[in-house]
């Protein structure tokens, strides 16, 4: 199942630098374990946003839940999910 999730980031603006930077290391770490493993192809930055635009191919939904609740920013996101299937007139059948 293919999924296109946009996730956009609202850190409380009460944050340190200290503790913001030491968020998004960690966010850093876990979405590049999450992409070493072959399930989140793609990862895009929304031009002019603390947003991104990701392609995730899981087995689940349960499991796309997994994967995105475990990233430490899960809490401080709004996360829209969009299930995607093929398109007949679609010249690729493969996103990567
Ligand atoms: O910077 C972002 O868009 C938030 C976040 C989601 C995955 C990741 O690596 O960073």
């Amino acid at each position: 199942m293919v999924y296109v999730v946009e996730m956009e980031v609202h850190l409380p603006e009460t944050w340190s630098e200290k503790k913001i930077a030491d968020i998004i290391a960690r966010e850093k770490e876990c979405s590049q374990k999450w992409q070493s493993s072959g399930k989140w192809k793609y990862l895009w930055r929304v031009a002019g946003k603390f947003s991104n635009i990701s392609v995730l191919e899981v087995e689940s939904p349960d499991e796309l839940h997994q994967i995105i609740s475990s990233l430490p920013l899960f809490p401080y996101m709004t996360i829209n999910v969009t299930s995607i299937c093929k398109h007949p007139n679609a010249l690729r059948e493969t996103i990567l």
